[in-house]
């Protein structure tokens, strides 16, 4: 049997199913968790703080968090970043109501004090490529479709005119991208950093290698479960939560 190295975003919404469905049982909390301490991890391994300077180490790192779990990853991100030692700001411009668990997750960002932007805040006034190591970019995963909406649309143009100057570190998928078919419409970023979550989705085939270092985290599935759907289980070392493709 041929392996897959990615899969499609129906197939990935199926894998979420089962994945919190009767027979497995994860909830949404423990993958969320998992997924956003992996992509805290990622931006550790790509922009370490040791041997920096104390202004390098004193940066901002700009998570913008979207309405979805994409966003949900970047709130636990945030939290983990600044337990790491950095010094994360969030830009949560819409914020969920679809359950109770997004408050909480912004609650837990109060109690560490990582300040927490609104949608009428000035987010640009943070962005300044001297003041910010990175972006990270959770605004939309596998269940965007095209064409965007605003408030996202204005904020995306905003990230495009930065990102040559403030790298981008995009969960699971780069926003703007179609999960299956890459940039085909704009605006879409194009990220330093893709971090892959469970298995790449097929739009990671469109990154420019040179451009974009990948890679995959959300280490939960066993590798009978990942061979159903068609893929291996990657080869991570010790406890890590990422590897580099
Ligand atoms: N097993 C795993 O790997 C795990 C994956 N996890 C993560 O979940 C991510 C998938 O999350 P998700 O299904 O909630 O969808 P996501 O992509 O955040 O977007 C949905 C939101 O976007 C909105 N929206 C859509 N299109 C739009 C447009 N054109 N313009 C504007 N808005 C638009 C849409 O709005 P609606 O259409 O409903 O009005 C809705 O509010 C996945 O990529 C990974 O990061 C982990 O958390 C857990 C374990
Ligand atoms: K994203």
């Amino acid at each position: 049997m041929s392996t897959l190295k990615v899969v499609s975003s129906k197939l990935a919404a199926e894998i979420d199913k089962e994945l919190m469905g009767p027979q497995i049982g994860f909830t949404l909390q423990q993958l969320m968790e998992l997924a956003g301490f992996s992509v805290a991890q990622a931006v550790c391994r790509q922009f370490p703080l040791k041997g920096k300077t104390e202004t390098e180490k004193g940066k901002h790192i700009f998570v913008i968090a979207g309405p979805g779990n994409n966003g949900g990853d970047g709130l636990v991100c945030a939290r983990h970043l600044k337990i790491f030692g950095y010094n994360p700001v969030v830009y949560y411009p819409k914020r969920s109501d679809r359950t109770e668990f997004y408050k909480q997750l912004v609650h837990q960002l109060n109690f560490f004090k990582v300040p927490v932007l609104s949608q009428d805040e000035n987010w640009l006034d943070y962005l300044k490529p001297e003041k910010t190591l990175c972006i990270v970019d959770a605004i939309f995963g596998f269940s965007f479709k095209p064409p965007m909406r605003e408030p996202f649309k204005g904020i995306v143009e905003e990230l495009c005119k930065l990102q040559d100057r403030i790298p981008i570190v995009s969960v699971d998928v780069p926003t703007g991208w179609d999960v299956d078919e890459g940039p085909i419409s704009q605006p879409s970023v194009n990220p330093a950093v893709l971090v892959s979550l469970t298995v790449p989705k097929p739009c990671s085939t469109h990154i420019d290698e040179k451009h974009t270092t990948h890679y995959v985290g959300g280490r939960f599935i066993p590798r009978d479960f990942a061979n159903k759907y068609g893929f291996e289980t990657f080869g991570y070392e010790s406890t890590d939560q990422i590897l580099k493709l």
